[in-house]
């Protein structure tokens, strides 16, 4: 039985006479972990946009394997997709940053405590309840990601290795299949991209999910993916496993160079 989880087949993008993304096909099974690589510009975030629903693709299909069958995700508003299970972060860091740590995890978790208007509004037993399966839920979140001792600061005052990683901690919260990780190291010191290494081996073993990974850093890229695919000017120029990609000449020439980061 195929173990599928992600297919995308024959992706085009167009900005006006832009083709960021074109013919792009790639899938992502389930429980692996992939990176995607590639220089400034290469049509990276605009293909993450279009998988999550950020962006509407111009041409082509994704599809998601659900218990109930295979589901078409093109077409979808980007809520419907965080609800079939794909969540993602970005680049720039979003959290709510005045905040505390506790209630940015509460927030990404209420797609899946449903609150009635009534409820919230005369504060009724259920409303309690939920309330406190979802502080009990987001504290033991926190709690697996040594966040526990700063759960009740401001975002704001999280120094940034940490910040990013209480974004992870926001897009694992709504119970992903898919977790898209948009150049997590970026801005990080090496200490931090250490942490953030052990953080990304940590979710895949703990939480059994996908997760896919845009990253610049080669040493955190190499080191953790299984497969990789890699972008040319919004096309897909190799795809492989870290050692094929290493060897591959195009993308020797393209990329790597004797370079570490590219
Ligand atoms: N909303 C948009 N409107 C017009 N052009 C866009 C838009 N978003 C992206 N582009 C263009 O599409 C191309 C691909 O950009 P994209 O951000 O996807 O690249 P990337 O590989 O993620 O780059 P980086 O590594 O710098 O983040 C670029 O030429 C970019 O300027």
């Amino acid at each position: 039985m195929s173990n599928r989880l992600l297919d995308a087949q024959h992706l085009v993008k167009n900005f006006g006479g832009l083709t960021a993304v074109s013919d792009v096909s790639v899938h992502f099974d389930q429980n692996e972990l992939v990176g995607l690589i590639g220089p400034n510009g290469a049509g990276k975030t605009t293909l993450f946009n279009l998988l999550t629903g950020v962006t509407p693709i111009s041409s082509g299909a994704i599809t998601l394997a659900t218990d109930q069958g295979v589901q078409t995700l093109n077409g979808q508003r980007p809520a419907q997709i965080a609800q079939a299970g794909l969540s993602r972060t970005f680049q720039n860091i979003r959290l709510f940053k005045d905040l505390t740590v506790l209630d940015n995890v509460r927030i990404a978790m209420t797609n899946h405590y449903h609150e009635t208007f009534f409820g919230s509004i005369f504060r009724t037993p259920a409303f309690y309840r939920t309330e406190a399966a979802m502080t009990t839920a987001a504290q033991n979140l926190l709690g697996i990601f040594d966040l526990t001792t700063v759960a009740d600061q401001p975002a704001k005052n999280l120094p940034y290795g940490i910040q990013r990683r209480l974004e992870i901690v926001r897009a694992l919260a709504t119970k992903p299949k898919l977790l898209f990780l948009d150049e997590p190291a970026a801005g990080m010191n090496p200490e931090e991209t250490a942490d953030l290494t052990r953080l990304i081996r940590q979710i895949q073993h703990d939480f059994h999910i996908t997760i896919v990974l845009i990253e610049h850093d080669m040493s955190l890229v190499m080191t953790v993916v299984e497969r990789l695919y890699v972008l040319e000017h919004g096309a897909l120029l190799a795809a492989g496993t870290p050692a094929e990609i290493q060897k591959n000449p195009a993308v020797i020439k393209a990329y790597l160079g004797d370079e570490t980061t590219c």
